[in-house]
């Protein structure tokens, strides 16, 4: 099986410890995404898979060998950097070949693995330029293939379309999904572009501070954060998270209070005492011009112009709250009121930041117990 297994693991420089307890396990044949903001120890992580960078705590196991002590060379990965680092002396082909020489291959075999990546990755035509020649995107696919004709069994790659435009990274995306279709090699791939990862990756794992937050897919990860830093960083604009005081069925945020008529919430307020984060995504709410159910009352603030959608933000007793709105109508100083859908709540537990309710299980009635998430955390 060649799938990593994290025991652990843990990174220090000197008394820093910048990567702390990972323990998790990438599967065989998946794209695993390193996701979260700079300085989370993503690099770090994917380096010490690589075998570039000591580890020192934990156990680091691939294809179910202890490989804390194994060198690069021999762990059979392929790794893609950011910079691309092709040598600047070399064509394009010298440059792409260079891997397998080192390999000592045969000569056919050679040919045969540079002509099919060269076609793949549209390069047939700068085969024999050097990288000062070309543009930053075929630079880009230059690493990409030399990577690629490697055939290694864990394909590792750091941020590496973040130095190509908005569009040449879309077209790079799909073109490094072509290549994970055809050889499925575990693939580990960094970024801190939240976009990126939702549509890139088969799950996420979400750093932060050097610490697994959350690994699951995308939507789950999305729709079930399991913590606050979850829900924040995911998401843009990222969600509503409001302190709310649960009395009985009301929460109460200042003075106003939604009744939550839910079974599980009523539960929620006996057992967990009564303050907790309320969570809901901009999305997820309505604004109205007239009071009503499960509606507080606020005042616009400003609105942004989202393209297809605004961005209205309100004021509701101190707290900004952001409401997508198909309509521009709304303006500043006016007063609305905002429809909150029970269906769409999360409710984060103040004192742990961790999740302890997420919307789905309102949809089974019979399931009054609250649904825990446990993924990843710590
Ligand atoms: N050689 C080093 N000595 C000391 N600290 C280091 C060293 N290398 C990295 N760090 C620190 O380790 C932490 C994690 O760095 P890392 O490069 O893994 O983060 P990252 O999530 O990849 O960030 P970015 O997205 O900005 O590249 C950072 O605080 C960094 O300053």
């Amino acid at each position: 099986m060649k799938n990593i297994q994290f025991d652990h693991v843990g990174k220090s420089y000197g008394p820093t410890e910048v990567v702390k307890g990972l323990h998790f396990d990438i599967k065989e044949g998946e794209r695993l995404i390193l996701l979260g903001p700079s300085g989370c120890g993503k690099s770090t992580t994917l380096r010490m898979i690589a075998g570039l960078e000591d580890i020192t705590a934990g156990n680091l196991y691939m294809d179910g060998k202890r490989v804390n002590d194994i060198p690069s060379g021999l762990r059979n990965v392929a790794m893609v950097f950011q910079n691309y680092a092709l040598y600047p002396h070399m064509t394009v082909r010298q440059n792409i070949l260079y891997a397998l020489k080192v390999q000592k291959m045969s000569k056919a075999e050679m040919d045969r693995r540079l002509n099919n990546a060269l076609e793949m990755l549209h390069l047939k035509e700068y085969e024999n330029r050097l990288p000062k020649d070309l543009s930053g995107g075929q630079r880009q696919r230059v690493a990409l293939a030399r990577a690629v004709v490697k055939n290694a069994d864990y394909f590792l790659l750091d941020e590496p379309l973040s130095n190509l435009d908005a569009q040449l990274r879309l077209s790079a995306r799909k073109e490094l999904i072509k290549i994970h279709e055809m050889y499925r090699q575990t693939m580990v791939y960094v970024t801190h572009d939240q976009v990126e990862a939702m549509t890139f990756g088969d799950r996420v794992a979400l750093l932060h501070e050097g610490r697994l937050q959350m690994i699951d897919t995308p939507e789950n990860v999305y729709h079930r954060p399991a913590n606050l830093f979850t829900a924040k960083f995911i998401g843009s604009p990222p969600m509503n998270l409001i302190n709310v005081n649960i009395q009985d069925s009301n929460a109460y945020i200042g003075g106003q209070a939604i009744s939550l008529d839910l079974m599980w919430l009523k539960q929620l307020s006996k057992s967990k005492g009564d303050k907790v984060i309320l969570g809901i995504r901009p999305e997820h709410l309505a604004i109205t011009n007239t009071p009503g159910d499960h509606s507080l009352g606020g005042v616009v603030k400003y609105v942004e112009n989202y393209g297809p959608s605004y961005g209205v933000s309100i004021d509701m007793e101190g707290n900004e709250i952001v409401v997508m709105s198909e309509e521009k109508q709304w303006s500043p100083d006016e007063k609305v009121y905002v429809k909150f859908p029970m269906k769409h709540l999360h409710i984060f537990d103040e004192e742990t930041t961790n999740s302890i309710g997420y919307p789905e299980q309102l949809d089974r009635e019979e399931d009054t117990t609250l649904k825990m998430n446990t993924i990843g955390v710590g």
